[in-house]
């Protein structure tokens, strides 16, 4: 293989376009066992996921746990396959993508295009950048859909995007959205999307705010994932009202047996059940698109678990998903951080109000300078 790839021939005076990607973390390609196995194993083999010395690492892995957890985490799989759109961390990842298109069309004059990939498994980081630049993107705008940063999830998708370009000869120029954790579009969407669910449903005595968990040691040498969740988890709660008593911040999703942050959102729930908690709602603001870790491992495995120890109501509230003030918080993250890579759609309405320069009033009305 050539250490560089061969480029499409330079062109004079193209025009700029400028691709948008959306990462995730990734699925496999069917809930089966034979497809989840090279789903986990190209995850698992990630370092900025596991920071085991890469000897020891290699014989658990493919010694234990590659022989074990694919057939559990593929019948897991399969309790949330959609029968017609599959996976849906990808069907909503897919879908937010062609949504923020049509978002940035009616805000955008300047050519470009909107795609997804995943960090593990397909769509890939290599297809979706190669196929943005076959159209001519010479510019990457990228946006992990990780609103807390962490090395395990934003910078390794970032690492992804960095090892194709490594093997690039004519490299685009690159921009990220490094989190949106405190966005206030971001905390708008989530707030409203909980107010819409209590609207039709009623409140809880407790809303659990649970994000994806990291391990412990990651916080120690510096990951700010945790902090970030808190300060999503205050803004969150602030926004809908709540005193201190009435929301918890917890993690999920525990791999492995070192210590992860606490408190854990299973034991909380427990905790929960066994004080006869008459209802609780769980909202999983980490993740925004909803995915094994909320639909199965919170909307199932805990639920049951809050049940069985006591608890009464449990409430899973979906994640933010197509909601549309979540694509009008993602267009206005992805305008801000496009900056002049591309010039705004103007129209007649909007003209009156905010063309500030007479260069500005001459496109939009047409007028001759
Ligand atoms: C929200 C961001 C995420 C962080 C941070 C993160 C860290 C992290 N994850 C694992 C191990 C697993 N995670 C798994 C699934 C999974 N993880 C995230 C997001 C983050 N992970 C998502 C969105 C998903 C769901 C994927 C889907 O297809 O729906 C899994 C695979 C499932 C399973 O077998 O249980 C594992 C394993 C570690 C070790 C880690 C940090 C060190
Ligand atoms: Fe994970
Ligand atoms: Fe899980």
């Amino acid at each position: 293989m050539p250490r560089y790839l061969t480029e499409p021939e330079h062109t004079h005076s193209s025009t700029a376009k400028t691709g948008i990607l959306l990462l995730n973390l990734g699925t496999p390609d069917a809930p089966t066992k034979q497809a989840v196995q090279p789903y986990l194993k190209q995850f698992l083999s990630d370092p900025r996921v596991v920071e085991i010395p890469k000897a020891i690492w290699w014989l658990i892995l493919n010694g234990i746990i590659l022989q074990t957890r694919p057939k559990k985490s593929a019948e897991k799989y399969a309790s949330i396959w959609d029968k017609r759109e599959g996976s849906p961390l990808r069907f909503h990842t897919e879908k937010q993508a062609k949504l923020l298109q049509g978002w940035l069309g009616q805000h955008v004059q300047s050519p470009f295009v909107v795609d997804y990939a995943m960090r593990y498994g397909n769509p890939s980081v290599e297809s979706a950048l190669n196929r943005m630049s076959e159209q001519g993107c010479d510019r990457i705008l990228t946006i992990p859909l990780y609103p807390q940063y962490a090395a395990s999830s934003t910078a390794s998708a970032m690492d992804a995007v960095y090892a194709y370009l490594m093997r690039k000869r004519n490299q685009p120029a690159v921009r990220t959205i490094k989190h949106f954790h405190d966005d206030a579009g971001y905390i708008k969407a989530l707030t409203e999307n909980i107010h819409k669910y209590w609207m039709q449903h009623g409140r809880p005595d407790i809303l659990i705010m649970s994000f994806h968990g990291v391990p412990r040691y990651t916080l120690d040498k510096g990951d700010p994932y945790f902090c970030e969740c808190q300060k999503t988890g205050r803004l969150l709660a602030e926004s809908l009202g709540l005193s201190s008593s009435q929301y918890r911040v917890t993690f999920q999703s525990r791999f492995g047996r070192a210590e992860w942050v606490k408190p854990y959102t299973a034991a909380t729930l427990e905790e929960l059940g066994h004080a006869k908690t008459s209802r609780v709602d769980v909202v999983c603001p980490g993740f925004v698109a909803d995915c094994l870790e909320t639909l199965e491992e919170i909307a199932m495995e805990v639920k049951a678990d809050f049940i069985k120890a006591g608890g009464g109501e449990f409430h899973y509230i979906p994640a933010l998903n197509e909601n549309s003030a979540w694509i009008n918080a993602l267009g206005e993250m992805t305008l801000a951080h496009l900056g002049d890579w591309v010039s705004p759609a103007w129209d007649k309405s909007t003209a009156q109000q905010t063309a500030t320069s007479s260069q500005q009033r001459a496109i939009i009305l047409g007028a001759k300078q």
